[in-house]
Formats: structure tokens, C-alpha cells, sequence
């Protein structure tokens, strides 16, 4: 008889799609064999290569969505995605730890999409100090890394964030450890190194990764396991020609 599967949510935007947000995040679910439940926080207009437009859900709309899901008091993973501002973030976050005490959550600090559009502007170290608090991992690229801090070193930026939450540095606009991810956590620094797959960049690609670890958790594994699974499975979808599909098959 098959185990009851362990339930996750993501809260996300909707790209028509499917490469990037709620529909990745659930593919990604689906492949890590969990239960994924899906709050969308914007409806945005996009294809593979060219962001149109985005139009943002109050927070209390989305979370009117996540509070019957909560209740069930079964979630214990929960991953957020765009979000129209660090504010909005914090407010969205206080209410989800307030409904659900010891929720651990997973933020990806979507600022701009690979394709150029910004999400949102630059806000000042303290005010991401203050939402990184409630946070169990964040998982910024070079680039949000450097405005989240405001420092102008990516690696030292993560350090400087990982004074509030576990870290995860991506390696997709690195430069001198092109394809690398570095977690920070609890004072350790573990590097994972990329696989042999040849990868192309695709949109949500960040997306799927966060996913990725948020499902491997939920299914028991350590935070190092979890990542290190989480990359080598984003690897594996950047390598497959299934652009459209937006996974490969474990
Ligand atoms: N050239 C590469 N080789 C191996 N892994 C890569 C490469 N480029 C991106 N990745 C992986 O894809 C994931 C997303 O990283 P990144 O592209 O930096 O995020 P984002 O989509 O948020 O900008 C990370 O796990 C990163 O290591
Ligand atoms: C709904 C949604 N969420 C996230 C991203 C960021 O993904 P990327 O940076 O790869 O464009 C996106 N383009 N759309």
C-alpha cells in the first residue's frame, strides 16, 4: 500500500507557461512525489523569452486562498515565489507563521525575471533582515544576493544574510564559481559543484530549484541533501530539450 504522501504548498505567480511559478512549482511536486498545493500571488504575461506583464493579488487575496489549506494543519513546507515588494512579503509571512506556527519556509527573493523585467525595486538590508527572520532558507542568485545585502560581493553578502536564516547562493550569474551553489548555514559553508549534465539556461530555472528543495524536505531529507537533490534535479531539466515540458523525469 502506498505511504501517504507529505503536503507542501507554493505561493507563486501563474506564468502561462508553465516554465517558471506555480505550474513549475507543482511539476516539480509532482516529480518529488509530494502533494503540492498552489496560492497564486500575481497573473502574469510571459512566454520563455519575453516578460509582458504582471498584475499583483492583494496580499490578504492570496492569503484567502492559503487559510483553508492551513487549517488542515498538514503542511509543513511552504515555498514563496514573486512577490510585489519586501513589504508585502513580510506581511504575507507573519500571517502564514501565525497560522501555522513552525511552518518552515522557503523564499526564493524573485527581484527581476531572467528576461529583464523587475519585480520590484532595491530595499534597504534592514527591511530584508527583518522578513529573513521568519524564514527557513532563502535562495537568492548573484545578483538579489548583492542588492538584498547592498554589498557589492555576492559570496559576502550571502554571509551577511546567512546572520538571519540559511542561504542558498546560486550559481547561475556567478563569476568565479560559474554553476556553483553555496549553502550557508548554521556558521558552514558547503559548496555544491554542477553536475556533468551540458545545461542551456531556461526561464525558472530558480523556480524549479526552489520547488525542488521545498519537496525533497518535505520527504525527510537534511538541508544539505535537500539542496544538493534540489540542484542536481534542476540540472537535469536545464539539460532536457523538453523546454515546454519544464521537467525531466527523475
Ligand atoms: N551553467 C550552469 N551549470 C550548472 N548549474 C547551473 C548553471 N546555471 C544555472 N545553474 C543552476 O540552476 C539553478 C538556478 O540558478 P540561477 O540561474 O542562478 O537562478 P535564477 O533562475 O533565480 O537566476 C541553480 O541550482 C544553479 O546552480
Ligand atoms: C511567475 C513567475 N515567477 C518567477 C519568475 C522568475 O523566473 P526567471 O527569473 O527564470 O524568469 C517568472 N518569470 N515568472
Amino acid at each position: 500500500m502506498e505511504t501517504e504522501r507529505p503536503k507542501v504548498m507554493s505561493i507563486a505567480g501563474l506564468d502561462p507557461s508553465g516554465g517558471a511559478g506555480l505550474l513549475a512549482d507543482i511539476k516539480t511536486f509532482e516529480q518529488h512525489k509530494v502533494i503540492g498545493y498552489g496560492c497564486c500571488t500575481a497573473i502574469t504575461v510571459q512566454t520563455a523569452s519575453s516578460f509582458l506583464s504582471v498584475s499583483w493579488l492583494r496580499t490578504g487575496e492570496i492569503l484567502a486562498q492559503a487559510k483553508p489549506l492551513l487549517a488542515t494543519g498538514d503542511i509543513g513546507y511552504c515555498k514563496i515565489g514573486i512577490m510585489p515588494g519586501v513589504e508585502a512579503t513580510l506581511e504575507l509571512v507573519q500571517e502564514l507563521t501565525r497560522l501555522q506556527p513552525g511552518i518552515r519556509l522557503i523564499l526564493d527573493p524573485v527581484v527581476k525575471s531572467s528576461t529583464g523585467f523587475d519585480f520590484h525595486g532595491q530595499s534597504p538590508f534592514a527591511a530584508w533582515k527583518k522578513l529573513l527572520r521568519s524564514v527557513y532558507l532563502v535562495t537568492p542568485n548573484y545578483e538579489e544576493a548583492k542588492l538584498m545585502a547592498g554589498c557589492e560581493d555576492g559570496e559576502l553578502a550571502a554571509l551577511q544574510l546567512s546572520a538571519h536564516c540559511n542561504v542558498l547562493l546560486k550559481g547561475g550569474h556567478r563569476t568565479r564559481l560559474s554553476g556553483h551553489d553555496t549553502l550557508y548555514a548554521q556558521g558552514l559553508e558547503y559548496t555544491i559543484s554542477p553536475g556533468v549534465a551540458a545545461v542551456t539556461a531556461k526561464h525558472g530555472s530558480g523556480c524549479i530549484l526552489s520547488a525542488a528543495i521545498t519537496a525533497c524536505l518535505a520527504n525527510g531529507q537534511q538541508l544539505t541533501d535537500a539542496c544538493s537533490n534540489g540542484k542536481r534535479y534542476t540540472e537535469k531539466v536545464l539539460a532536457s530539450h523538453s523546454s515546454l515540458l519544464g521537467y525531466h523525469h527523475l
